[in-house]
């Protein structure tokens, strides 16, 4: 949460964080977007998370879905699946959350980290968005990201993000901020945000020792990134034109 919560600031964006159901209908609102992440998940927070959904679709805000380690319980993945009725905008999760998601079944898992690389997923990040009608980001060395149609590739980033806890977690919060920008416009907007999230790294993975200082220096990377820094390194290219 924390990480998640200064990522968003880092990029312009405004965070709050809530699990509690009564507020619910208040303040989802207020949000111009809405990030659901099961991470820590529990069964008394997954109604607050159903409500959340529900306000913010009828809202006309988008929503997007982190399904941390979807395949690794038949409690989680079945929250999941049933959230994903509830319509995200985008759903992004690494290789192995992806494919559990798709093929709706609890796989051999190592938890909230993949054992599958992004390219693994391809396939089922395509049937997914097709079956839900949301775009499907699949993060890993190139991010995948798909409408069921077209697949663009991001491949900015560096192995070393893996080795920090919650900063898949994070790049999901700034595609919600990207794609509250612009809805008409969602798999641009997811691809935008994973690439400024790998350009950051980068940037910060040049002054890093090692995982914690390259957290330090991912939040103030992306917080001084400037439109030459983007448009000179973001490399995102049609998927099957790498083939
Ligand atoms: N091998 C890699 N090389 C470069 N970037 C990576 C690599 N693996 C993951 N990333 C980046 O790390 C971030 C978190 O992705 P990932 O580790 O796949 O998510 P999760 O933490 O949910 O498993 C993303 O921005 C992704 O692009
Ligand atoms: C370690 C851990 N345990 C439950 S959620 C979580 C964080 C997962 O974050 P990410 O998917 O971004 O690595
Ligand atoms: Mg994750």
């Amino acid at each position: 949460m924390d990480l998640m919560a200064n990522t968003l600031l880092s990029a312009g964006a405004s965070p709050a964080m809530l699990h509690t159901l009564e507020e619910i209908p208040d303040f989802t609102p207020l949000a111009h977007a809405l990030c659901l992440n099961v991470g820590t998940l529990s069964a008394a927070w997954l109604p607050a998370m159903k409500l959340a959904a529900d306000v913010a679709v009828r809202s006309g805000k988008p929503w997007v879905l982190d399904p941390v380690a979807a395949g690794a319980s038949g409690f989680r993945l079945k929250a999941c699946l049933e959230l994903v009725e509830l319509k995200p905008a985008v759903i992004r999760g690494n290789g192995s959350e992806i494919i559990a998601l798709s093929k709706a079944s609890v796989q051999p898992s190592k938890g909230v980290d993949s054992s599958h690389d992004s390219t693994d997923a391809l396939e089922a990040a395509k049937a997914l968005a097709q079956a839900t009608g949301a775009i499907v980001a699949v993060s890993g060395a190139v991010d995948i990201v798909t409408d069921g149609n077209r697949v663009v590739g991001a491949h900015n980033g560096v192995a070393m993000l893996q080795k920090i806890t919650a900063t898949g977690c994070s790049v999901t919060a700034l595609i919600a901020a990207f794609v509250a920008v612009d809805q008409s416009h969602t798999l641009e907007a997811t691809a935008a945000a994973l690439s400024v999230f790998g350009v950051a790294s980068e940037i910060g993975m040049s002054m890093a020792n090692g995982p914690a200082s390259l957290r330090m220096h991912l939040i103030d990377s992306l917080h001084g990134l400037d439109e030459n820094a983007v448009i000179s390194r973001v490399k995102i290219t049609s998927f099957c034109e790498e083939k």
